[in-house]
This record gives structure tokens, sequence and C-alpha cells, in this order.
């Protein structure tokens, strides 16, 4: 189908707005009226480039307070309209949105305000253009979009008709169903935002909260189904109002939007896309560090061995168990220090995964690094992280491990990644979530807000059905700051008072826990004799579910990543993220001692 995009949905002026909307595959957009007001361009000039880009101007907006008035207001508004379908002709846009009045002005008069409507739509015929009602959630007099369409309904225009906005419509729990009521040619524009389910005045909701389909909670998929039911075949059109999309990047946002219109056509079955392939496992997380002195010592003191070398080029393979750690020491190195930068994804079709990627926006990497290299199948996620669809050990498909030359046998003390933290910019929070559920088909969990000494960090796990995938993605308040932008390894073990006794032995330093931490455990549980004291002692904290329980200690932070020992009971499903702001505020306290 056509796709728009509102052009306040975006961050910039307005020409970075067209072009970040047409790179990104919009067939049109949503002309704002303060983003042209604001223009040095002219609107034959917003026409032109808009042509150019290839987008279509598909609404201009808004015109507000029209309707329902004493006949001298409205003549004075008539005035107002005859002024901005002037422009429109020059813009090349044939329809206007016009939202419900708010004004102290408007009376409650459903006749009047169809009469209204109605010579407002005689006067728009006369330019060629189309009015398309809206009801706001908080219009003065007319609410619900049931509501003006029987506005609509009554003036019987055939240039007037309604335009159907989702968050006006969800936000006020108003039931989607009687969408199907209103002939499909009468509704002349869509506008779909999603929100998180929010208690709260719902203007102040709207004008900050909305987000693209699929990163709230409202259902976007059954509202669009009961709109095509009706037969409507216009644009879908993105209106997001979003405190956060207004600071980002016009680039990356654009493609996200368009990205949540793909999954919403895929979902109600007018796209097809390649399905998604699920990940079965982590087959490992690649470091880049310029110095791979500080990784290797910590890698070696947590009990892995270098088991291999890259045939070309300066990547070590260092294992223990299953989990794999690959230490790249390239060039690349030298412009951060030290980072998680890939991960590879055990994939039972690394071609398919690649391609639903491909198809969802993500851009594609080189399948090989080097011509010699084994080709692989791999992605960038919205953060930058690359991720590699990998086939470990699968006759038929090409095993990344070909690259690498034996070392070493493998020590084998039962040890895999359980879970892999990445720190995600932090105005991109909501697009990596929708990227690795939709993209990856991995399982969002809740969203948790996490207290940090100096600020809020926000994270939210994503993970496959067996738990052998679990990605956490966090996302600090303040942006740039460095210790939650830190990202780490957790390593699943059997016993984790061994496995951070060993690491201690073997010269490893672990993140300690102040004792109040762990006098607050003894009232909270009971502990056998001893073991809480060994807790304290290592730095091991606690938590747990009905499920079972999970104890976790963190090793010292080297550059951007740290290490964190598990042990998860099998009925266990958090983080303990209950101890989060305790582990925070003890990696805030050794900065700067720590850091490599
Ligand atoms: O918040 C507003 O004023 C506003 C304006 C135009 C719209 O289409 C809308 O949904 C909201
Ligand atoms: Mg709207």
């Amino acid at each position: 189908m056509h796709t728009s995009i509102a052009t306040v949905s975006l961050s910039g002026p307005l020409t970075e707005k067209l072009t970040a909307a047409s790179r990104a595959g919009f067939d049109g957009v949503e002309i704002f009226e303060n983003d042209l007001l604001a223009s040095p361009l002219s609107p034959e000039e917003v026409r032109a480039r808009c042509a150019d880009l290839g987008l279509a101007v598909d609404l201009y907006q808004p015109m507000r307070d029209i309707e329902a008035v004493p006949d001298e207001v409205f003549a004075r508004n008539l005035r107002r309209a005859r002024h901005k379908f002037e422009l429109m002709r020059r813009l090349g846009a044939d329809t206007v949105l016009v939202c419900s009045s708010v004004s102290p002005d408007a009376l409650d008069d459903d006749a009047l305000a169809a009469e209204q409507l109605s010579r407002l739509a005689d006067l728009a015929a006369e330019f060629g253009i189309r009015v398309a009602y809206e009801a706001l959630a908080w219009g003065r007099h007319i609410s619900t979009y049931d509501h003006a369409w029987r506005v609509v309904e009554a003036a019987g225009h055939p240039a007037l008709g309604t335009c159907l906005d989702s968050f006006h419509i969800l936000s006020r729990g108003s039931d989607p169903k009687g969408i199907e009521d209103i002939p499909g040619e009468k509704i002349f524009f869509l506008q779909l935002a999603d929100a998180p389910l929010l208690a709260m005045d719902v203007l102040q909701w709207s004008r900050h909260y909305r987000c693209f389909p699929g990163q709230g909670g409202f259902d976007l998929p059954g509202l669009l189904t009961h709109v095509l039911r009706t037969g409507y075949s216009g644009p879908l059109s993105l209106e997001v109002f979003n405190d956060v999309f207004r600071q980002a990047d016009a680039g990356p946002t654009a493609v996200d939007a368009h990205r949540s219109l793909l999954l919403l056509q895929e979902a109600v079955g007018v796209a097809e896309l390649p399905a998604p392939v699920v990940p079965t496992g982590v087959a490992f997380a690649e470091l880049l560090t310029p110095d791979a002195e500080p990784v290797t010592a910590l890698l070696g003191a947590l009990g892995f061995t270098r088991a291999a070398r890259h045939r070309g080029k300066p990547v070590d393979l260092w294992q223990r168990g299953t989990a794999r750690v690959l230490v790249n020491t390239g060039p690349a190195a030298r412009r951060a220090g030290t980072r998680l930068t890939a991960i590879g994804l055990e994939s039972p079709d690394p071609a398919g995964a690649a391609r639903r990627a491909e198809d969802l926006l993500a851009p594609v990497l080189p399948r090989r690094r080097a011509p010699e290299d084994v080709p692989l199948d791999a992605v960038a996620a919205p953060d930058g992280t690359e991720l590699f669809f990998c086939a470990t050990g699968h006759p038929g498909l090409p095993d990344w491990r070909a690259d690498f030359e034996d070392l070493a046998e493998a020590a084998d003390p039962v040890c895999r990644i359980d879970h892999l933290a990445l720190a995600q910019p932090w105005h991109h929070f909501d697009e990596a979530t929708l990227f690795h559920r939709s993209v990856l088909g991995l399982h969002a969990q809740e969203s948790v807000d996490l207290a940090d000494p100096y600020g809020l960090l926000r994270s939210r796990a994503v993970t496959n059905a067996d738990g052998s995938v679990r990605i956490a993605l966090a996302v600090g308040a303040a942006p740039g700051d460095d210790t939650v932008h830190a990202a780490h390894i957790a390593l699943a073990v059997d016993d984790v008072v061994a496995a951070a006794r060993a690491f201690r032995a073997a010269g490893g330093r672990l993140l300690p826990v102040p004792a109040n931490y762990h006098d607050d455990l003894a009232a909270r549980y009971e502990f056998a004799d001893g073991e809480l004291e060994t807790y304290r002692d290592l730095g091991i904290l606690y938590d747990r579910e009905a499920g079972g329980a999970f104890r976790h200690c963190y090793t010292e932070t080297v550059g951007r990543v740290f290490f964190e020992l598990v042990q998860r009971d099998p009925g266990y499903q958090g983080y303990g993220a209950v101890n989060a702001p305790v582990r925070l505020a003890a990696q805030h306290a050794v900065r700067g001692f720590t850091g490599g």
C-alpha cells in the first residue's frame, strides 16, 4: 500500500525530513503546517523537492477550530481557509486535514458543524481539494471517530470525508469495529500511531508519547483490519508526536518508521515478507579492542582458553565450554576503546534470516570480510552491532569456524553465554526492541526501569522460546553515560561460588558489593549456614522468583565491556533486575579505577 509519514514525526528542518522519508522508502508525506511556515523554501520549491524525491504530498495539516461556531467567526474561518487552499494548490496537496474544534467558541451543535463543514467543502472543491475531518480525542464537543463520521455523513458533501487516527480512537477506548460502518471511500485519510499504555491526560499522551506501530500497546493490526474491510485504499500514514524522535536523527528514525509499516502490513496480510527465522543459540560474541592484554587477562581468569586464531586477521577465538568470545585487534579498534561489536546467532537458515532482515531495511554487511573468508550472512542492528547468522557444525552450511586455525583443545568446564546485554543509543530504544522482535522473531519481555545513581536505566529483554538466546537491551536516560553504555556478556555456570572463587584465584577482580546489600538479603531470605557470608565475600547478588533462584556477580569493566557470572535455576526467567541499582552504583563507585 501507499506509505506516508507526517513531517512532525521526524527531526530537523523540512528538507531533511523530506530527504529522510524518501531514503527510507516512503511514498508520500503529510506536511505539517509549522514545518512549512519555518521553511525558507516556497511552496513551489517544496513541491518540486518532493517530486524530485519521489514523494507525493498526501496531506496538508492541520486546519483547526473551523466548525460549529457563530456566523461571524465562521466567516473569518472561511477567509483563513481560502488562503490555505491557495497555498495547497501551490504545494500540490489535494487533501486537507481539519481536526475537531477545541475552541471555547465552538457550540455543541452537530447540525451546525455539518453545515459549516459542508460550506468549507464547497470552497475546497473549487480548488480541487478534499477535506478530511478528524476527531481529536480532546475535541471540545466532537472527540470520537464515530461522532465525527456522523457529522460528515450528515453533511453529505462529496468533498468532505473523515480522517481516522488510530491514536485518537484507541486512546479513548473506542471500539474500532464501528469503523466498518463507514464506507471506505468516505475515509479520506488514515493516520497510524501506537503508544505505550499510560494513565495520563490524553492530550499530553498524544503530543509526547506516540510511537510507531508495534512499539506501544495498541492493537494496530486489529484497527487496520477494520479499516481495510471498508475498502479503504488510501495511504497508511504515520503521525507520531514523540519527544525522543524530535531529537533523534531523521534518517534512522525514518527507516525505523518504515520498517514498522512493513511489519504492520505483514500482520494484516497485505504484504508478504520472508518468514522470521528464530535464532537457536549464541555462536559467539565479538570484542574489538586496541589492546588485547586486559581483555585476554580477563578471559583467562574466567577460564577461557585461546582455542583458535583467524587465518587472515588479528582475531582470536577464546572458548570455555560452548561460550565463545572473539577478540579482534584489527585496525578499526583504534577508533574506540574496547567494545562489543558483533554477535553470532545460531540460525537454522542463515540466508533466510538475512533475507528477512534485508527486506525489513537492516543494512546488509558484506558476506566476506576478506576474499578468502567463509561467506557469512550478516546485518547491522539499529545500534550498529553486527549480527552474524551462523550454522556452527551444520553439515552443508558454511561454518564460521573454518576461518580459524585450531590452537588448543578447549578446556571444557560447563559454561555458555546466558545472555548478552547491549547498550542502545538513548533515542533508539523502542526501535531496537521492535527490530529484535520482528526481524529476529524474538519475544520481548516487559520493559523495566532501573535506578542508576545518575539517572534511570530502561531495560528490556528479548528471548527465544527456550531461553538459549537472551539479549537485554538497555538505555540510560542520560545521553552519553558511559557506565550504562557498557555492554556485558553473562556466562552461565553450574556453581557461581566456585566460578567466582576460581576467577579471583586466577587474579580476576570482582565488583565489590556494599555490606548493606547483603544485610538486606539477610532480612529478605533465609540462607544456609555460611551461604550469605560467601556471597558477601565474593560480591554475589541474589534474586528469587517462584520458579527458582538467580545468583550472579560481576567482573571489572574493560573499556566498555564487562562480564557477569550467573547461576540460573531452570525456572528463573529474569536477569536480577532488582539488584541492578546496587550493581550500577557499585560500578560508578569503581569507575576510573577499573576502566581499561
Ligand atoms: O495534537 C494535535 O493538535 C493534532 C493535530 C493534528 C492531528 O492529526 C492530530 O492527530 C493531533
Ligand atoms: Mg491525527
